[in-house]
C-alpha cells in the first residue's frame, strides 16, 4: 500500500503543484501581457465624461450623445455591436474623441492590440482591388474578435474608402447572438469622415444668421443632416449603403464647424500640454496664423483645431 499511496501522493501533490503554478504563472502573464480581462480592459465611462467635458471644445452634441451609447453599450448585455458614424470638417475632434474612448476603455488606449484603426487612403488605396481588401477586412474582425469581443475598429477617412467596402461588415454588427460560435455584440467600430462636413456647417451658419446659440441645435435636428449628407453624397464611403438601409448605425454623430473662441481653448490647451506662458498676445499671435472662413463673417476655422500645434510652435520660435 505504502508505496503506492507515497506515489499517489507525491502525483497529486504534483499535480496541485503544476496547476497552482499554472494558474500563478496565469495571472502573473495577464499582468504584464496585455491580455483580454479586467486587467487590461476597462469601462471609465465617468472618466470618458469628464475629459471630454473638459478637453472637446465646441461639442455639445457629441458629449451628450457618445458617452450615452457606450454607457448603455457596456452596462447592458447589448444587442449587437456599437457602430458610431463620426462626422465633420477637418480638425473638429473626431480622431481626438476616438483616441479618447481608448483611453477609457483600455489601459493601453490607442496602443492596446484590442484597438484597431483603419485609414481608407493608407489600407485601401486600391479601388480595383476591393475584392481583396474586403476578404482581408472580413478576416481582420473575425480573427480580432474571436481573440477579444470587446475589441473597437476605427475606419478613418470612410468617404475616400472604395465604395461597398464597408458592406462586409454588416453581418459582424447585425442583432446576431453568435455567428459561428463567435459572439460579436460587445465589439465596437467607429466610421470617421468629412461626409456631410458642408451641410453641418450650413445649419449651424444658420442658428447663426438668426442670433441663435449654436447650443441651441438639437440632436433631432443634425441627425438628419446627418444622414442625409451619408446616403446621398457619392463620395461619403456609405452612399447607399446597407449599413445605412438596414439602420445599423446606432448612432451618427455630427461635429460642429469651430469659431474663434473654440480654437482660442486649442491654444491655451496646447500652450499648457508644452509648458509655455499663456498670454493674449501669443493667442492672437496663433490665431493670425489661421485661416477662417467664410470671407465676409470669418467664423469657423477652416482647419479647425487641426494646425494648432504646429503654428504654437512657429509662434514660440519666433518669440
Ligand atoms: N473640438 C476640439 N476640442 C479640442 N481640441 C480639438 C478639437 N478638435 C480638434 N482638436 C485638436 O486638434 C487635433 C486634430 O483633431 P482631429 O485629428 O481629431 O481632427 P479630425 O476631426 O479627426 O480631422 P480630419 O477630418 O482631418 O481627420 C486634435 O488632436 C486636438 O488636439
Amino acid at each position: 500500500f505504502e508505496p503506492i499511496s507515497i506515489t499517489t501522493g507525491v502525483a497529486s501533490i504534483t499535480a496541485i503543484g503544476i496547476s497552482t503554478l499554472a494558474a500563478n504563472f496565469g495571472s502573473i502573464k495577464s499582468k504584464f501581457l496585455e491580455s483580454c480581462d479586467d486587467n487590461w480592459l476597462k469601462k471609465d465611462t465617468q472618466g470618458l465624461k469628464n475629459d471630454l467635458s473638459t478637453r472637446l471644445h465646441g461639442q455639445h452634441l457629441v458629449i451628450e450623445n457618445v458617452v450615452k451609447a457606450i454607457q448603455a453599450h457596456k452596462r447592458h448585455l447589448p444587442s449587437k455591436a456599437l457602430v458610431m458614424s463620426f462626422h465633420g470638417w477637418t480638425g473638429c475632434g473626431k480622431n481626438y474623441v476616438g483616441r479618447f474612448i481608448a483611453e477609457h476603455l483600455y489601459h493601453q488606449g490607442m496602443k492596446s492590440k484590442f484597438v484597431h484603426l483603419f485609414v481608407a487612403t493608407h489600407h485601401f488605396p486600391h479601388a480595383s482591388r476591393i475584392e481583396t481588401y474586403k476578404d482581408q477586412v472580413r478576416d481582420w474582425i473575425k480573427g480580432n474578435i474571436t481573440a477579444c469581443p470587446q475589441s473597437m475598429f476605427i475606419f478613418d477617412e470612410v468617404d475616400k474608402m472604395p465604395p461597398g467596402l464597408l458592406d462586409i461588415i454588416l453581418p459582424f454588427i447585425d442583432h446576431h447572438e453568435e455567428i459561428n460560435g463567435v459572439d460579436y455584440r460587445h465589439s465596437i467600430f467607429l466610421f470617421l469622415s468629412n461626409t456631410g462636413g458642408n451641410l453641418i456647417n450650413r445649419k449651424t451658419h444658420e442658428y447663426w444668421s438668426q442670433g441663435r446659440k449654436r447650443e441651441e441645435i438639437s440632436y433631432k435636428v443634425m441627425e438628419e443632416v446627418v444622414t442625409t449628407g451619408a446616403f446621398n453624397e457619392k463620395t461619403s464611403g456609405l452612399w447607399h449603403s446597407a449599413l445605412i438601409e438596414k439602420n445599423l448605425i446606432n448612432l451618427f454623430v455630427p461635429f460642429l464647424p469651430m469659431e474663434t473662441s473654440h480654437v482660442k481653448l486649442c491654444i491655451r490647451d496646447d500652450l499648457t500640454s508644452k509648458g509655455h506662458e499663456i498670454s493674449d498676445e501669443i493667442i492672437n499671435k496663433v490665431l493670425d496664423e489661421l485661416h477662417f472662413i467664410p470671407e465676409d463673417s470669418k467664423l469657423y476655422s477652416k482647419s479647425g483645431c487641426k494646425r494648432v500645434s504646429e503654428k504654437v510652435n512657429m509662434v514660440m520660435e519666433t518669440i
